[in-house]
C-alpha cells in the first residue's frame, strides 16, 4: 500500500514538534539532572546548556584598580609621585596621602587612598610637579563594581557561547558544568557508504555527517555512530545495544522509515516494545519520519527519532523532532526559533493541499528595500542538500497557507 503524508496517521508539523519537545523533556527527567550534567574545560563546553547557574565566586574587580594609564591620584593636585606600579607587578607604594600621586598601568591595583586615576594626555609637568583637571572618582574601578560575589551570573540553561566561556574564565573558572545529552546515530542500508567515491548503485552517506552538526546547534553531542545493512534484527540488536552501552537519552536511526521491503525501522522498534508516538508528520519533505519512546528493564529509556533516508528529507525530519527534542533533553531553547522570525514571503512559495512545506530559502530585502523577504534558493528536491547548503533557513508554509508572510526554521551555520 503506498503511504502519503495525508494518511490518518500523519501528525500535524507544528503539533509534531510539540511532542517532540515534550518527549525531549520527559527523557531528561527520566535520567535525570545529576546523570546529564558534567564539566568540561572551557574551550569544550561551546554550544552546550550551563547545568547550574554560574556563580561569581569573587568580586570582579577583585580590588581597586586603574582603568586608565596615567597615575593614581590623592587630593587636589599638584601632587609630588612617589613611583612607578605596573599590573601584576608587586605594589612598591601601598598608600597615597594628599598632595601625592603613583605612576600606573592600567589593570594595576591603586594603592590605598587613590581618588582617581589622571591619564597621561591630562597630565602636566612643571619640574617634579604633577598637576591636571580630575574630577573624583574617574577611571578607577572599584572592587566589585562590575560583579560582587555570590552573584548569579547566568542561570542554568544558558547556552555557552565563547563571552560565556570567557566570563567564566574572569570569574576564576577552569570548567563549566554543562548538559549536554549524548547521542546516538544509526545510519541504515545496504547502499550507503560512509567514505570514498560510490559506486553504480550506491550512495555516499549524507546524514552521517549533517546530524552531529544539528545534534550539537541543540545542545546535544553525537557520542556513538554506526554504519547498519538493511537487516530488521540487525537494528533492533544495535538499537538495543545503543541504549545498554551508551545510556543515550536520545537515539536517531537514518533511512529504514518508509513502507518498502528494506524499511525495518518500525517492526524493529515494535519487536523491542517501543512506543510509537509520532508516525509519520505531514510536511514535504520528510513525511515519512517518526518518533519512539524505547524503554528496557535495564537502563534509562531513550527517545528514538526516525529520519528518511533521502537528504534534504532527513533535514527537515531533524529540525522538527530531532533538533527540538534533544534542545528540549539540554535544557536549551530551541535553535530553530530563536529569534522566532516571520518575513515576507516570496510570490514564488506555493502552499501545498495538505502538507506543510519545509522550502530552502534567503533573505533578501525586497525592492522598496524595507522588510527582508524570504526567496526559494531551488535545487531542494528531497535527496538533494543543494538548496539548504545555500540557504539561510526553511521557510514553513502550512498547508493552503495564502498569507503574506511565513515563518522561519534557522539552519545552523
Ligand atoms: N511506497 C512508498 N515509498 C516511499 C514513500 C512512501 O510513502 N511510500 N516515501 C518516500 C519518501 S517521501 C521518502 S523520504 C523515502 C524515505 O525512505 P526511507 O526512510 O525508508 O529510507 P530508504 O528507503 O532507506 O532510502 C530512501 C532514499 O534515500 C537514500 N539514502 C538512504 N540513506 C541515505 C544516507 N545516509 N545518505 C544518503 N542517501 C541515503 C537511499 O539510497 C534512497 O534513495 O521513501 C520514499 N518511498
Ligand atoms: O520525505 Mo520524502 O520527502 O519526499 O523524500
Amino acid at each position: 500500500m503506498m503511504m502519503s503524508a495525508s494518511d490518518s496517521h500523519s501528525l500535524a508539523w507544528a503539533a509534531a514538534r510539540s511532542t517532540a519537545r515534550e518527549l525531549g523533556a520527559t527523557v531528561a527527567q527520566e535520567h535525570g539532572d545529576q546523570k546529564l550534567a558534567h564539566t568540561v574545560a572551557l574551550a569544550q563546553a561551546h554550544g552546550a546548556a550551563l547545568a547550574t547557574d554560574l556563580v561569581a565566586t569573587s568580586d570582579v574587580p577583585t580590588v581597586d584598580t586603574a582603568a586608565m594609564d596615567g597615575y593614581a591620584v590623592c587630593g587636589a593636585g599638584p601632587w609630588t609621585v612617589l613611583g612607578r606600579t605596573l599590573a601584576g607587578a608587586a605594589p612598591t607604594v601601598t598608600a597615597l596621602a594628599p598632595g601625592q600621586a603613583l605612576e600606573i598601568a592600567t589593570g594595576a591595583p591603586v594603592p590605598h587612598g587613590t581618588e582617581s586615576v589622571l591619564p597621561y594626555e591630562q597630565a602636566e609637568h612643571a619640574g617634579d610637579d604633577l598637576s591636571g583637571n580630575i574630577a573624583p572618582g574617574r577611571h578607577v574601578r572599584r572592587r566589585g563594581e562590575d560583579i560582587t560575589v555570590g552573584q548569579i551570573v547566568l542561570p542554568a540553561g544558558t547556552q555557552v557561547t565563547p563571552s560565556v566561556s570567557g566570563l567564566a574564565a574572569s570569574l576564576g573558572y577552569d570548567g563549566l558544568e554543562v548538559r549536554r545529552p549524548p547521542v546516538c546515530l544509526l545510519v541504515t542500508g545496504d547502499e550507503v557508504r560512509t567514505s570514498g567515491q560510490p559506486g553504480p548503485g550506491e550512495v555516499r552517506d549524507a546524514i552521517g555527517p549533517v546530524v552531529p552538526g544539528l545534534v550539537g546547534w541543540a545542545g546535544g553531542t553525537v557520542t556513538w555512530q554506526q554504519h547498519l545493512g538493511d537487516d530488521d534484527a540487525e537494528l533492533g540488536r544495535a538499537l538495543a545495544r545503543a541504549q545498554a552501552e551508551t545510556a543515550a537519552p536520545v537515539i536517531v536511526v537514518g533511512g529504514a522509515s518508509s513502507a518498502g521491503p528494506a524499511d525495518h525501522l518500525r517492526s524493529a522498534l515494535q519487536k523491542l516494545g517501543a512506543d510509537i508516538v509520532v508516525d509519520g508528520v505531514a510536511c514535504r519533505p520528510g513525511h515519512p519520519q517518526l518518533l519512539a519512546w524505547l524503554t528496557s528493564p535495564l537502563s534509562p529509556p531513550s527517545v528514538v527519532v526516525g529520519l528518511p533516508g533521502n537528504p534534504y528529507a532527513a533535514l527537515g525530519a531533524a529540525l522538527t523532532l530531532l533538533v527540538p527534542a534533544v534542545a528540549a533533553c539540554a535544557n536549551r531553547v530551541d535553535p530553530t526559533r530563536s529569534p522566532a522570525l516571520s518575513c515576507v514571503r516570496s510570490t514564488e512559495i506555493r502552499a501545498h493541499d495538505r502538507d506543510t512545506r519545509l522550502v530552502a530559502v534567503r533573505l533578501r530585502a525586497d525592492e522598496a528595500g524595507q522588510a527582508p523577504v524570504a526567496a526559494p534558493v531551488g535545487h531542494d528536491r528531497p535527496a538533494s542538500l543543494w538548496g539548504t547548503a545555500s540557504a539561510d533557513a526553511l521557510a514553513v508554509v502550512p498547508p493552503r497557507s495564502s498569507h503574506s508572510t511565513v515563518d522561519l526554521l534557522w539552519l545552523p551555520r
